[in-house]
Order: structure tokens, then sequence, then C-alpha cells
């Protein structure tokens, strides 16, 4: 094998860290006693003797001086005729491997090595023991290297002497089998794993079960000078290849199943990912859309069925039933969630949608019903919206809220307008409409409008109606606008912030003289209404930027309410969950009967960034995976333990640190589904530190 020169390990240790440096030169015309003289100053057995440009150009032995004092040389006489010529000499760039080399060949013949530098000046001696040194730094830097190799190699390995007795076993090997190297080490390998069947020769990729774990195992002798002083044996851990290669025939199997069924049944059956392409459709199905199942893969889910229920249900995973018209035939369509647990958590990543045709009486019949049970539930949802009109609804035990309460019902007697501000889902629109239901006027309609939601150019329109054959399209008898409607009534303005320039002239009129003229009228209307706005903008903001008319502002802001986010009453989320449990179980049927102290924590500690809705949609998403019993932290969104959420305010450093704590303490016991070892585990404590925490938090 060739190894690239900057892949070898042993070209970091290069000449000039081996050499001594600590040389004297000598000149060739210089006497015996200079030499000499020299010579009692280095410690070196060896001179090198350099021209008049400092280059080498010989050395001087000390044998040559022995020689020259036998020769009966006197000790004036100049060194010259015992210098040795052409002189063994390294470049101070080479390596250890390189000058290993020089060294071992000319050791024979020279004590030392001159190192020269690229003009060939001498800039240090390499002899026996700069050698040596040398070889001892680099065995040892290997050693740690091969070490770590050996450690932190994927597969288990264990050496054993040409005895069978253990002389090492890596990490790997010891977590695999559960080996402590300490106690096993000397030990024969039979005896510590007597399921492993050794090979006489070199064996690779055997499979076998040790300690019933299904492992490859590869045995290969060490050797060292030709001779074998020990055999590696590795193992590869494949209990999760296998594990797939199960699951895998298993999923082949239920496939061919499910192939057969679902192209048995009559329906029409479409299933569709996340993103809403089809990934299957079955023969019905086909039949039903008239085209081959491979054309159809892939295509939107939109394309074949006429609604955006598939794209709800996967965000939602809330089933959904419908009743459409496909290709001209009546059809009751379901849409189910495909829920898969991905890390702990239960995730849509598709939806089945099944085709019930109405050829036969049963699917017409379920399909009337079902109508009819639709129109019912909306009747009784808006029935149970009118109920929680009162400020008696507006749940709070928060002291500012409870206050804004009393003086809205005060104000509630008159006409003045009101503006509400907050955030969305503060609860504004429900604010109004106790506001109306409390006044005088709550036996008149309360027309809400969503100023945000109507497009500009039909938001005029459906204000303050039109004119009959107003313009193009519109009715031969005109129309009646959300002002009329509420005569007597209410007007909420809910998102006014949105409302375009050209509409809030007109209402700035409604404020001022009480009537309005309707698009393509030619006389103007009065009209007895009380405004309520609310926005979650600011609108002086909007004022600045020349988005929205001070005039119109002013007209507003007569009596203005600021309603609080939840996450500056947290005293109101535990009785607005209760409110909400109660609400589900009537809408869904459901039996919950309250929340554990765990879920409880998690909804406290949580930010609520999307306030009391976000809060609502909570306990309705939980109240449907439970139906019965209490909400535990494995019915809550994830989002609700989303770290780094929470705006904490400076003022308690030791408040801020224990609701960290608690925080993390929930998460734990969300990931390891409320299985207290198994969440003490997760945040590598002991079980007693992690049971001592949640006594404290009153978790347990
Ligand atoms: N104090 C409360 N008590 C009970 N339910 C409330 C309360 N406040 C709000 N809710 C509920 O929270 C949800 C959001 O409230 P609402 O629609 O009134 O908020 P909003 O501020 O008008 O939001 P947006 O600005 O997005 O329109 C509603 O379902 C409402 O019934």
């Amino acid at each position: 094998m060739v190894v690239p020169e900057n892949l070898n390990y042993t070209s970091w240790l290069t000449v000039k860290q081996m050499m001594n440096k600590q040389f004297i030169v000598i000149h060739p015309n210089d006497s015996l006693r200079t030499v000499i003289q020299y010579y009692q100053d280095s410690r070196l057995d060896t001179l090198p003797v350099v021209d008049n440009n400092d280059k080498l150009i010989g050395v001087f032995p000390k044998k040559r001086l022995y020689k020259a004092l036998l020769d009966g040389s006197s000790l004036d006489d100049p060194c010259t005729p015992y210098i040795v010529n052409e002189p063994i000499s390294v470049s101070c760039d080479l390596c250890y491997d390189e000058v290993s080399m020089v060294v071992r060949s000319s050791q024979s013949l020279v004590d030392y090595v001159v190192v020269v530098d690229h003009q060939g000046a001498p800039v240090g001696m390499i002899g026996t023991a700069e050698y040596l040194r040398g070889s001892q730094k680099l065995i040892m830097t290997s050693n740690v290297l091969l070490e770590s190799i050996f450690n932190a190699n994927y597969e288990g390995i264990i050496v054993i002497d040409n005895n069978g007795k253990i002389l090492r076993t890596n990490p790997v090997a010891e977590k695999m089998f559960g080996l402590i190297s300490s106690s096993i080490k000397g030990l024969h390998l039979e005896y510590v794993l007597p399921d492993l069947k050794l090979f006489s020769n070199r064996s690779r990729g055997v499979k076998q079960i040790i300690q019933d774990l299904p492992v490859i195992v590869s045995q290969m002798p060490i050797m060292a000078d030709n001779i074998q002083i020990g055999t590696k044996i590795a193992f590869v851990d494949i209990s999760d290849m296998e594990q797939m290669a199960r699951e895998l025939e298993i999923v082949k199997d239920l496939q061919t199943n499910l192939d057969g069924v679902l192209n048995a049944s009559s329906d029409g059956v479409f299933v569709s990912d996340i993103s809403g392409y089809v990934k299957y459709v079955n023969e019905s199905g086909c039949r039903l859309i008239a085209n081959t199942s491979e054309a159809m893969t892939g295509m939107p889910i939109k394309k074949l069925l006429p609604s955006g229920v598939p794209a709800e249900v996967s965000k939602t995973g809330i089933t959904e039933v419908e009743v459409c018209s496909i290709n001209g035939r009546n059809c009751i369509v379901s849409h189910i969630p495909i829920n898969k647990v991905i890390y702990d958590e239960t995730q849509t990543v598709g939806v089945v949608s099944t085709v019930y045709l109405d050829d036969n009486r049963l699917t017409e019949e379920i399909a009337r019903k079902w109508l009819s049970l639709r129109q019912q539930v909306q009747y009784y949802r808006d029935e149970l919206e009118k109920r929680g009109n009162s400020f008696d609804n507006l749940v709070s035990k928060n002291p500012a809220f409870i206050k804004m309460k009393k003086d809205a019902h005060r104000i509630a007697r008159s006409s003045s307008t009101v503006l509400l501000t907050g955030e969305s889902g503060v609860g504004k629109d429900m604010f109004a409409h106790a506001i109306h239901s409390a006044s005088p006027r709550a036996n008149q309609p309360f027309v809400k409008v969503n100023c945000a939601a109507i497009p500009e150019s039909l938001l005029e329109s459906e204000l303050f109606g039109y004119a009959p054959g107003s313009f193009t399209g519109a009715s031969r008898k005109g129309k009646t606008g959300y002002f009329t409607q509420a005569h007597e009534g209410t007007v909420f303005l809910d998102e006014i912030g949105d409302m375009p320039l050209s509409i809030q002239v007109k209402i700035l009129q409604v404020l001022q003289d009480k009537e309005f003229m309707r698009v393509g009228g030619i006389r103007t209307q009065k009209v007895d209404v009380r405004i309520i706005a609310a926005t979650n903008k600011d609108l002086r903001e909007a004022i600045i930027k020349g988005a929205f008319r001070e005039d119109l502002f002013y007209r507003l802001n007569v009596i203005q309410f600021n309603l609080p986010p939840l996450r500056e009453r947290s005293e109101d989320i535990w009785p607005l969950t209760q409110v909400f449990i109660q609400k589900y179980n009537e809408i869904l049927g459901s039996n919950v009967v309250g929340i554990t102290q765990a879920a409880k924590d998690a909804l406290l500690i949580h930010s609520w960034p999307g306030n009391i809705r976000e809060l609502e949609n909570t306990i309705e998403r939980a109240a449907n995976y439970v139906l019965e019993g209490e909400i535990g932290i494995e019915h809550l969104s994830a989002q609700i333990f989303q770290f780094g959420q929470k705006a904490y305010e400076p003022s308690s450093y030791r408040a801020v640190l224990s609701d960290v704590d608690k925080e993390m303490l929930l998460v734990a016991l969300k990931k390891a589904k409320g299985n207290k070892s198994a969440a003490a585990r997760l945040l590598k404590m002991s079980r007693s530190a992690f049971y001592e925490k949640l006594g404290k938090y009153n978790l347990s």
C-alpha cells in the first residue's frame, strides 16, 4: 500500500525537532590544539568543518584526532589532513522516516550525521541519542493515536492473546455485552462470552447470536515479525438491521393484503400526503374519476375531490365528513387523518378520503341524516354562542379585567362609540357582544363586519348597500348593507385597522351625521346604530404611516378598552380551562372530567401568544383525544412545550429560575409520556432528585 506523504503519521516529526543544536564548527586551517579545545567545550564526538561561507565541507571525528596525535603531529599543525571530506549530512526539512533511513544506514560508519539548512550550513547534529529520543516520542504519539482509534471504533473490539485470554476491550464491545473491562482483563474469552464461536483461522462477517444479540463477527490475527501474538475479534450489532428487515417483510405483506381489501371495496379510497398530493387510489376511486391510478398518483387531491377538507384535516388532525358532488354524482366523503408517532409526538402525515356513492339507499339515508345533523349542530352552536354573550360569560379573576367589565357594563347603556384594542384572541369580539347584550339595543341586531376579510372592492357595498341596478352585475332590487341591517342595533367593525382609507371617510360620516349614501344612491339615508370597533393594530402608528385617518380615530376613541393579553392574567388560565372543558364536553359529547396537575402547570407556564383563542383550541384538541377522563400533558400540542417562547420579566430571578426548572420537568414528562423514571433519565437526573423536584412543584 502506498501511503500518501501527507497522510503518513510519522511525518509530523521532523529533523529540526530531533537534532542537537549545541555544536561547534571548525575551519580547515584550525590547528589540532584548537580542535582539542573545541572538543573540550563540545559534548559531541564529531565537529562539522565549514568553509569561509559557513558551508559544510567535512567533519572531524574524535577518532581522527587520536590518529593525528599517534602520527606524531604537533598541536600547532593544521587539522586539514585529518578532515573527513564528503561528510554524511541531511536536510533540516526531512521527516523522521527519511532521516531514520539515513541514520540507520550511516550509523555503522559515523557517530553523527550533520543537519544542514538550504544553503548547506550546519544547523544541528543527529546521533544515536537524538534518534532514540525521537523514536520514543514517535512511539508515544502513535500510541495515543491508535488508542483513540481503538476507542472510537464503531465496531466492538476484543483483543485476546494466543491462549484466548482477554487483553483489551473497547467501549463499544463493553456496552454491547455489558462488560466491565477491569474485571474481565486476563479472563478466558470463552468464559466471558460462552456463546461466541471462534475459528482457528482468520474469519470475516460470520453472523452469530451472542447474549441474544445478533452480531456480525470478524476475527483477525495480530502479527509481529511474522509471528501471531494475539487475535482481534470485531463485532457489529445488527439488531436494528434485523428489525428493519422484519418490518419490511411485514409491510410488504400488509401492502398486499391492504391492496386486496381496498380494491374489493365499492367505495372510492384516496390517500394523500401532508402536502395534499395523491399517494394511492383504489380501483373504485379510478372508476369514479375515470382515470388510472398511475395518472392520478402525484396529482393534488384538490383536483380529484373538489373540496379543501383534506388540507384542513391534515392541519387539524381531526376527522371530517362532507357531502359533495364528484363528476355529477352526490357522495358522502369521510376524511380521516393518518397519524404517526414521530419522536414521541403524534403527527398527521396524510389523509384517507373515502367516497361513499349515493347509488344505494343506505348512503342516501346517511347523507340526508348527516345534513340534518349538521344543521342541528350549527343551531345548537349558535344557541350556545348566544348564551355566551353577556358579561357573566366573560370569565376572569383578574382585578383589572373585572374592573373593565364593570365599566363596560355601565357605559353599555349609552350609545357612545367604543374602541376595543388588544392582541388577537384576547376576547374583543366577545366583549363587543357583551356590551351590545347589556345595552338597551340588546333585542335589536348585532352585526359583525370583519373589515380585513372583505375585499376592498366589495366592502363599501357590503357596508352601505347599493341602489337597484347601480352597476353591472348588481341585483335589480338593490341590496341593503350591514348598517341598514343593524338599524337600532350595533355594528361591530372588527379589524378596523385594516379598513381601506376610502371607506374610512364614509364611516366618519356615519359617526358624525348618523347618515350615509348607498353605492349608486342619490339620497343619504338616516341610520341609528351604535358602533363598536376593534383592532389588534396600533392605530396611532397607522396614523403616522398615513394608513388611518386621525379624525376617524378620535371619533372612535370615545371610550376605549385595552384588553390585556392572557400572559398578563395568568390567574384566568385555570377558570377559562374549566369553561372550555365544559363547552367542548357539550359540543363533542365527551366526558372530560379535569386536567392533571402536570398539564395544568404546563398551561400556566406557557406564554400564550395566541391568547384565549389558543387556550380554547388547546382544550378543544385535547378533548378530541381524551373524550373520557382527565387531560394529561400527552394530550397537549407540542408548541405548548417550546422553550424560549415565554417572555420572562426580569423582576424576580428566583421565580424565573424555578419557572424554567419546572418547565424542563414538564417537557421531560411529556417526552417520557408521563413515565417519571424515564423522564428522570432524560434529564440525566437521579430518580430521587427528580421526585424531590416533582414534590417541590406539586407535580407528583
Ligand atoms: N373572558 C373570556 N371568557 C370566556 N371565553 C373567552 C373569553 N375571552 C375570549 N374568549 C373566547 O376566546 C376566543 C377568542 O376570543 P375573541 O374572538 O373574542 O378574540 P378577539 O380578541 O376578538 O380576537 P381577534 O382579534 O383575532 O378577532 C373566543 O372563542 C371566545 O369565546
